[in-house]
């Protein structure tokens, strides 16, 4: 059936947000959800890891977040995906558009396929652009070790080459070089902690459907693996508790890697670790994360945590990438809440024992 018999439909544009771990998603969606722009949004954040703290570092606002923690976008919580966007769609009005955060080392190309297969979705919304955050500092070595990196920007619409801050003028137009030999049609962004002004990347019409055939003519192929899929998520959410998410990933059924080289985390030798604790001792506690960043450093591509310092009425917010760290209080503990320090690090060859012993340790 042609599509010019069907009535004229609004579509909710979608965007996309992809970028590896650490790049500068969630800085730039907090400043989608701060700024002034009139707009209502309904975000997904699908985060890797199952202690949730990326949930807890979006900025409070008025929009609806809604989360997906039971595995990756891009591989096993596409069902879930779906499932929130027809919720969604149920009640229109809302909002004005939707935005999806994926991990750190999903592959876009089926989190966008999803916004084509499924019949109800496509109809009601148009994926508006794949905008990639790319850490200016540590792509060079990214595209070393993780493929995910080079996929998430050759799949991208709108490049964001954030974190210039943390390099040279001439590495900034080295690295420049090396993402448009990526992709050479992408528009690319240079910022600081992602500062890029908001109309340069929603809104944009950007999602070229004929630039993505023409690199995998297979890209809207294979529904059926896919609702095989769907059915097969939630005999998997009691693997939540192993050591992460993506063993199911495993499942001889998973073809993505068919059509979309989709290397699995566990080929990729990342493993999140995720401590729990009561309060820490601050003197001990920062002593120790800064000394794990400068001797794991090279190993840890994400660490993230919400602290509870004793006699400290504020959380704590401690996250790094590779050896650079980061800490700021966030916002008073409120009333009732569980006073309790979380820490993910995600990273290859860490030595997960040692840094529970240690963190136990710093328990004040
Ligand atoms: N120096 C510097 N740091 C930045 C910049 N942008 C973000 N950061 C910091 O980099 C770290 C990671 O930023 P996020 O926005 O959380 O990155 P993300 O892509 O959401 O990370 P994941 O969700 O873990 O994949 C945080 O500590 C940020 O404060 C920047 O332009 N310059």
């Amino acid at each position: 059936m042609s599509d010019q018999m069907q009535p004229a439909r609004v579509q909710i544009p979608v965007t996309v947000l992809t970028g590896f771990l650490g790049a500068g998603k969630t800085t730039l969606l907090n400043r989608i959800l701060s700024e002034d722009h009139g707009k209502r949004y309904a975000v997904i954040v699908n985060e890797f890891g199952e202690i949730g703290i990326d949930n807890d570092l979006i900025v409070e606002s008025d929009e609806e977040i809604y989360e997906m923690n039971n595995g990756c976008v891009c591989c096993t919580v596409r069902g879930d995906l779906i499932r929130t966007l027809e919720g969604l769609m149920r009640r229109p009005g809302r909002f004005d558009a939707i935005i999806v955060e994926t991990t750190g080392l999903a592959d876009p190309a089926p989190v966008a396929q999803t916004f084509f297969m499924d019949d109800d979705v496509r109809n009601k919304t148009a994926l508006d652009a794949v905008v990639a955050l790319v850490d200016a500092k540590h792509l060079p070595l990214r595209l070393k070790d993780s493929p995910e990196a080079q996929n998430q920007i050759a799949f991208a619409d709108v490049i964001v080459l954030n974190k210039i801050d943390l390099v040279t003028p001439e590495d900034i137009a080295q690295i420049e070089r090396t993402v448009r030999s990526i992709n050479p049609v992408a528009t690319i962004i240079r910022a600081e902690r992602a500062n890029v002004p908001l109309d340069q990347i929603l809104d944009r019409g950007a999602f070229d459907l004929n630039r993505v055939l023409a690199n995998d003519p297979h890209f809207l192929d294979g529904d059926d693996h896919d609702h095989h899929h769907h059915d097969h998520d939630h005999d998997h959410d009691h693997d939540h508790d192993h050591d992460h998410d993506h063993h199911h990933c495993d499942d001889p059924n998973c073809t993505h890697e068919h059509h979309h080289h989709h290397s699995h985390i566990d080929e990729l030798g990342v493993k999140a670790i995720s401590l729990r604790g009561g309060e820490m001792d601050p003197a001990r506690f920062l002593q120790w994360i800064q000394r794990v960043a400068q001797t794991d450093g090279p190993n840890i591509l994400r660490m993230k945590g919400i602290i509870a310092f004793k006699d400290d009425p504020q959380r704590y917010v401690v996250q790094g990438v590779h050896m650079i760290l980061e800490g700021n209080h966030q916002r008073d503990w409120r009333e009732g809440e569980k006073r309790e320090s979380r820490l993910v690090f995600i990273g290859r060859e860490l030595n997960e024992d040692l840094l529970r012993k240690e963190f136990e340790v710093c328990q004040a």
